[in-house]
């Protein structure tokens, strides 16, 4: 049975809002065929975290591409459905897979900065992505915008008024995260959401994402390359080598008795980052400390 890790209520009996059922991706250059997904099933129920990890090239994004509709020209699924809300959105055409995206499938990359255009306000950004799927006056989608960058901890009226660049990483993961959540969509797709961030600032996000799950009852699939990182995060662990499930668990019986040693090996690496977070947490402070004594020097 599947359990909600963060209310440890039962969530078998709720129809999943995505089904992956045997699905296969495939790339073609000239005539070779190569498989990328070979035969990868799982179901995420409104509420609930899936982490799906593993190690660089296993096959993750092409997975999320395949969901999203955003697979590129050479790569096809060529086998298996994907469903979402019970409705077989495999080979929907352009045109509806696009509605779909933003509207009932958030997502949110490692690449915070390609979330933005750079030289237009985050604001206006904010209130075109509303406009551009329901009929909001640009006074109304505003004071939506506000009040969601308001609800990811941001200076809501600063970062509207800001250009991309004029923010830091976090805070422009978050508005990103404010963008994908906003509409409210039935899932959410975070690829790698901290990768590129320090890890207090990547904590940062997961917190509000969980936080914004809650309010929402999305579902939500979060890829990863380290599984400790989301560990903690997931109600379901599903863990991915060579474009194939190894495993596909509880969190919570994952880190008392992995079964699969491909994921005990995730887990054995762990140590080994859990010292380049600290040595980079550690050097952040030191710059930190060094720029405030800069400027108390020059003052
Ligand atoms: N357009 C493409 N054409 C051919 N092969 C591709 C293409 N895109 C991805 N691949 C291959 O598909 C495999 C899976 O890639 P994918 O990006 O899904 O890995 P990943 O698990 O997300 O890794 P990472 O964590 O580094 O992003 C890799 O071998 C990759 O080289």
């Amino acid at each position: 049975m599947s359990y909600s890790q963060k209310s440890n209520t039962p969530i078998v009996s709720i129809k999943p809002v995505l089904r992956i059922e045997n699905l296969y991706i495939c790339a073609d250059k000239g005539k070779e065929h190569r498989l990328l997904v070979k035969d990868l099933s799982l179901e995420i129920r409104p509420g609930e975290t899936v982490a799906l990890v593993g190690e660089s090239g296993c096959g993750k994004s092409v997975t999320a591409g395949a969901v999203l509709g955003l697979l590129p020209h050479n790569l096809q699924v060529t086998e298996g459905r994907i469903w979402l809300g019970g409705e077989d959105i495999t080979s929907l055409p352009d045109k509806k897979r696009r509605k779909l995206r933003g509207s009932r499938i958030g997502f949110v990359f490692q690449d915070y900065q390609g979330s933005f255009t750079p030289f237009i306000k985050v604001g206006s950004q904010l209130v075109e992505t509303l406009r551009s799927h329901q009929k909001w006056s640009r006074k109304e989608a505003k004071q939506i915008a506000l009040e969601w960058l308001g609800e990811a901890g941001l200076p809501a009226e600063r970062v509207y008024e800001s250009y991309p660049f004029q923010l830091s990483g976090g805070q422009l993961q978050r508005a990103a995260m404010a963008s994908a959540m906003m509409l409210k969509p039935a899932l959410l797709i975070a690829d790698e959401p901290t990768t590129a961030l320090d890890v207090l600032a990547g904590e940062r996000v997961l917190d509000l994402l969980a936080k914004l799950q809650a309010q929402t009852g999305c579902a939500v699939l979060l890829i990863s390359h380290d599984l400790r990182h989301v560990m903690k995060r997931a109600d379901m662990i599903a863990v991915m080598c060579g474009g194939q499930l190894r495993e596909l668990e509880r969190a919570d019986k994952i880190m008392r008795e992995a079964s699969h040693p491909y994921t005990r090996m995730l887990l054995e690496a762990k140590p080994h980052l859990f010292e380049i977070e600290k040595r980079h947490r550690e050097e952040a402070m030191m710059a930190e400390a060094l720029m405030a004594e800069t400027k108390e020097d020059s003052a």
